[in-house]
């Protein structure tokens, strides 16, 4: 499918279509782009290493992740840093087994480097004890997956709020009327989930991901079981979230459409970070990806000539 950075996307109703960015002013840079600024005003200069990373929702230093030990042991991440500036909406591509969901759940505090640091809203994550992790996952993480992981005996309402009655919080009615009004479900609010479509369903996570208002959103795959068109309206929704409440996202997907919708895209291969595209289009990113499969298959054969 093609498409631009203006928005030509010829599958799509036009209310669903990507719109160009008009949001906040520069908000912050991304590892590894010489690029000063993008046509968004987006700026993405490469100084992560010598600044403190304060402007940064999130940041992972040199971070390594190695599972089992000795002849068995698996690196899922080799050596990965990266600031993502408060503000971003980040895609994570990369070949299956790259190191996407290890990133990602290293980010968010679901599991422990075995070296390096991760900061997340100023906070070192590796540092926490499990409770003191727990209490951060709960009040400034949220997280979207591709089940919708909705609880089935609880009304859209009931399943929004979630997060809030688990922090000991009580739900703000106006919070939740101006939640459920962005994310397009305030007349199916008293509907249980098997009432609701897949999209609906989606979009009630994505409620439930901003109920709290986190320093970060962490989507994994999260319009893997949505139809293009479903997934579409989900994506634009994460998106304006972003420009309209400055929310900050990080999204891992196999899927280039999908990708489309974020800021920058940061491509993983074997553990490393090896590129990135900071304005992308579908075609961009795909054309990424096919050489990144390439690559990939030639390291892998050059390692195992050399063995
Ligand atoms: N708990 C685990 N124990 C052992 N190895 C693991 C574990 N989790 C992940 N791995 C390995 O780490 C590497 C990275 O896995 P990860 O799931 O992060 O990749 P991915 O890019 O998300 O893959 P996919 O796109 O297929 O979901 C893979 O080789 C995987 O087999």
């Amino acid at each position: 499918m093609a498409g631009n950075r203006d928005g030509v996307w010829p599958a799509l109703p036009r209310e669903l279509r990507p719109t160009p960015w008009n949001g906040p002013p520069p908000l912050g840079r991304l590892c590894g782009v010489p690029e000063a600024r993008d046509y968004r005003g987006f700026d993405h200069r490469m100084d992560v290493y010598d600044r403190d990373g304060a402007a940064d929702a999130v940041r992972l230093d040199s971070v390594r992740k190695v599972y089992g030990k000795g002849d068995s042991a698996i690196v899922a991440l080799d050596d990965v840093t990266i600031g993502l500036p408060r503000g971003s909406f980040t895609a994570v591509m990369g070949p299956s087994g790259s190191g996407k969901s290890t990133l990602l759940h290293c980010a968010a505090g679901l599991d422990r480097p075995t070296s390096g640091s991760v900061l997340l809203d100023g906070e070192q994550v590796d540092k926490l004890s499990e409770t003191e992790l727990t209490k951060l996952r709960r009040e400034r993480i949220g997280f979207i997956f591709q089940a919708f992981n909705l609880l089935p005996a609880l009304t859209v309402t009931q399943n929004v709020t979630v997060p809030l009655r688990l922090a000991g919080r009580k739900p703000n009615k106006d919070k939740m009327r101006d939640v459920l009004a962005a994310v397009g479900l305030t007349e199916r609010r008293n509907h249980l989930p098997d009432q609701l479509s897949g999209g609906q369903q989606q979009r009630v996570a994505v409620a439930r991901a901003l109920i709290t208002r986190p320093a970060v959103i962490f989507a994994d795959e999260p319009t893997g079981a949505l139809d293009t068109r479903t997934s579409a309206g989900v994506l634009a929704l994460l998106r304006d979230t972003v420009r309209a409440q400055g929310h900050t996202i990080v999204m891992v997907t196999h899927d280039p459409v999908a990708a489309s919708y974020a800021h920058s895209v940061v491509f993983l291969a074997d553990g490393q970070i090896v590129g990135n595209d900071v304005s992308p289009t579908v075609d961009s990113v795909a054309e990424r990806m096919a050489h990144l499969g390439e690559q990939v298959a030639e390291n892998r054969s050059v390692r195992t000539r050399n063995r």
